[in-house]
């Protein structure tokens, strides 16, 4: 079924502010897992939190509402004859993973060598949350995010390194916090020469 913000169906629950209407069965489903915690869902602090839960996963998982490519469809020509790498260094993003849902926070370098045509430096970050907000494994929102880049732009070269700390990992399970994973997807020239790749990773702070 699907949600729409405003358009509530039979037995759909509306939020007081109207924004989105919540399907009862996701909201039962919630009350179900309170249950399951160990707590009792009709209590005062805990009666309104299945509907909560049900919108700020809808905001976790925004990405399946939107189609990162669009976000690369506008492209500036006028550069001056630039060359040379761009990259957006340091960018935080959250993501859940799909095998515990589970927070997954971290930060991540994008990189591309332009050929003709750059585009806006905040779509590389929207590019970044389209994917991340959706249930992932590192290495795929990796992929995703450098295929998504050199499908649509075209560039000589795309780099993407992410760093992150899986919240499945130090909340519960084997229970290891400070471990952080790094993925990276290097295509074109940082793959083929060596000197690229290199001189992308200094770029970023991760000296090869
Ligand atoms: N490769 C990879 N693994 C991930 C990612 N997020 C979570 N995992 C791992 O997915 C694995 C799932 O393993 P399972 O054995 O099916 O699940 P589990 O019994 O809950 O495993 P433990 O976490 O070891 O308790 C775990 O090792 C997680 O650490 C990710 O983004 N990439
Ligand atoms: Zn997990």
């Amino acid at each position: 079924m699907t949600v729409v913000p405003g358009e509530p169906e039979d037995g759909d629950l509306v939020a007081a502010d109207g924004k989105i209407a919540v399907p009862s069965h996701v909201t039962d489903a919630i009350r179900t897992l309170i249950e399951w915690a160990g707590d009792d869902p009709t209590r005062e602090g805990l009666v309104d939190t299945p509907k909560r839960v049900a919108r700020a996963w809808r905001e976790y998982c925004a990405g399946y509402a939107d189609d990162p490519a669009i976000h690369l469809a506008r492209v500036f020509e006028e550069v001056g004859g630039y060359d040379e790498i761009v990259l957006l260094k340091d960018i935080p993003f959250q993501s859940h993973c799909e095998h515990h849902m589970a927070p997954i926070i971290g930060v991540a370098h994008i990189a591309y060598l332009p050929r003709n045509h750059v585009v806006g430096i905040s779509k590389l970050a929207r590019v970044l949350h389209g994917f991340a907000r959706r249930l992932q494994v590192q290495e795929r929102l990796t992929a995703e995010v450098a295929d998504c880049i050199w499908d649509n732009l075209k560039p000589l070269g795309v780099a993407v390194v992410i760093e992150a700390t899986h919240a499945c990992m130090t909340a519960r399970g084997v229970r290891t916090p400070g471990v952080a994973m790094v993925t990276s997807r290097m295509m074109g020239v940082f793959r083929d020469d060596d000197r690229s790749r290199k001189e992308v990773l200094a770029l970023m702070g991760r000296p090869a």
